[in-house]
């Protein structure tokens, strides 16, 4: 479904990806992890085509992505930042990203389940942070994608919407989507992902089940696992 093979990119002397593969089959949640600064944003955006490469390719439903735009029809993308204007009221931005997609989206059984309603007619600058990023989350879900890519998705969110986006993801996944989900809550990961990719100087550290990394590193929890692959790194 997802084939990145050898990827660099650099800015300026900075350079963030140094070679990165990665395989990821159709159906199944991805959970992009890594420090601060590993690049998971950054391999992200290659994905989508935001970010291009220095070296390297990426196919995506057995199609190379350089220099095409199509694909991305085929991707819900769920920004880890969503800069949209303040004075664009709920209702009209939900309008606004439906008449941007040339696909239907439906957005009403979202919006009950984040319990979104009263907000429709508040603009964007007077909504709390976690109220935007549930109103993020409508725009990303309701359209009907193969591959959903939800970057820090769970920023802001308060318990009960925490269980309605696990909720979703399951549901999403049931009926075969692919995530890509980067994320430091790693309850979260635990919770929800099949697969973990663990980036770490610029390359995959780690693909594989959440338990074979526990066996790897020989650890009881993710959290501990990855504390455990810093320490190792520091010491190396
Ligand atoms: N457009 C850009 N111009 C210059 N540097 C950039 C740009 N985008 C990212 N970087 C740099 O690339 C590195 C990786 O950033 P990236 O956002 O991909 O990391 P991340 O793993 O997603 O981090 P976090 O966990 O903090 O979200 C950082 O050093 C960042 O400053």
């Amino acid at each position: 479904m997802i084939q990145i093979e050898n990827i660099h990119k650099q800015f300026a002397k900075n350079k963030v990806l140094k070679g990165v593969n990665l395989n990821i089959p159709e159906g199944g949640i991805y959970a992009v992890l890594g420090p601060n600064g590993s690049g998971k944003t950054t391999l992200i955006k290659c994905v989508l085509g935001l970010v291009i490469p220095d070296e390297g390719s990426i196919s995506i439903l057995e199609q190379p992505v350089k220099n095409q735009w199509k694909y991305r029809e085929q991707i819900n993308y769920l920004p880890q930042i969503a800069n949209f204007p303040g004075n664009i009221r709920v209702r009209e931005l939900i309008g606004m990203i439906k008449d941007l997609r040339s696909k239907p989206g439906d957005e009403r059984s979202l919006i009950g389940l984040f319990g979104l309603e009263p907000f429709l007619n508040k603009k964007l600058a007077n909504l709390s942070g976690g109220t935007k990023q549930k109103v993020n989350l409508v725009l990303t879900f309701m359209f009907d994608s193969p591959v959903i890519v939800l970057d820090e998705p769970t920023s802001g969110l308060d318990p009960t919407a925490m269980i309605v986006l696990k909720n979703l993801i399951q549901k999403e996944r049931k009926a075969g989507k692919t995530f890509l989900i980067t994320t430091h809550i790693m309850q979260f990961v635990e919770e929800v992902a099949d697969q973990i990719v663990y980036l770490l100087e610029g390359q995959v550290y780690y693909t594989g089940t959440l338990s074979g990394l526990l066996e790897k590193t020989g650890q009881k929890n993710l959290e501990h696992a990855i504390a455990h692959i810093t320490m190792e790194k520091q010491n190396a």
